[in-house]
């Protein structure tokens, strides 16, 4: 049985499918999935192991960690330093080819990706996603469906922007920041912030 190409999932998660399904529809080969829990034994059509010793692992293949908290999808990219990731891209996902997509990051259907915007590592560009001009979105960010970043926005490390939320132009939103599902942001975000509403406004801080 040839091995070329494997893409191994780590996280048997709802997220998982959608991704197995992104490979699928690039003609890629979900070579199966890893997850902690021994209930689970298959995901879609493919198998499930509860460890990475389980599979028998050649040069060729690669990884995306397919879970969608960004704490923890930065930890098992942190404890998987020695494997190969790769990016997944639906086929109807539309990235400018003066923009960047990095590592491990899925972009899924109806993604728009406008000129001269980098996408860094390990990032989720979810279903229907509009990602504007000149923007910077930073490592294990979760960008969720129905968002839309206007232009130059810069989103950093490890935040979560909610689905339906919408960012007007030039505005910098901070490190491991929330901002709540359908939150309309019109100034800068600190770091770590939670925000919600319409204009957003932060109720909270996340833990450092
Ligand atoms: C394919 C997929 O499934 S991708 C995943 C998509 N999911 C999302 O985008 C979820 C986004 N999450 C949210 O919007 C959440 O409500 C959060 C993260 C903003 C807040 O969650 P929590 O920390 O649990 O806060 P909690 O629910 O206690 O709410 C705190 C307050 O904010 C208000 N609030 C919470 N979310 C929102 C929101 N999106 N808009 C406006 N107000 C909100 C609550 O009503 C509450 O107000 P109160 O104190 O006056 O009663």
């Amino acid at each position: 049985m040839s091995h070329t190409n494997r893409v191994f999932l780590y996280g048997a998660s709802g997220h998982a499918k959608v991704i197995c399904e992104i490979l699928e529809a690039r003609h890629r080969t979900p070579g199966g999935l890893i997850d902690d829990n021994p209930l689970v034994t298959s995901l879609l059509e493919y198998p499930v192991y509860h460890n990475l010793q389980e599979v028998v692992l050649t040069t060729d293949d690669h990884f995306i960690i397919s879970i969608g908290n960004n704490r923890i999808r930065k930890a098992v990219a942190a404890k998987l330093n020695a494997v190969k990731f790769t990016s997944a891209i639906h086929p109807a996902a539309v990235i400018s080819p003066r923009s960047s997509v990095g590592e491990g990051t899925v972009v899924m259907a109806n993604v728009t990706v406008n000129a001269q915007s980098n996408i860094g590592n390990h990032v989720i560009l979810n279903t229907n996603c509009s990602i504007d001009h000149d923007c910077i979105v930073e490592d294990f960010v979760h960008i969720s469906p129905n968002v839309a970043l206007a232009g130059n926005v810069q989103v950093g490390e490890g935040t979560h922007i909610g689905i339906g939320a919408c960012v007007l132009q030039n505005i910098r939103i901070g490190k491991w920041v929330t901002i709540g599902a359908g939150a309309v942001i019109i100034r800068d975000v600190p770091d770590y912030a939670v925000v919600v509403g319409n204009p957003g406004r932060v109720i909270k801080t996340n833990k450092p």
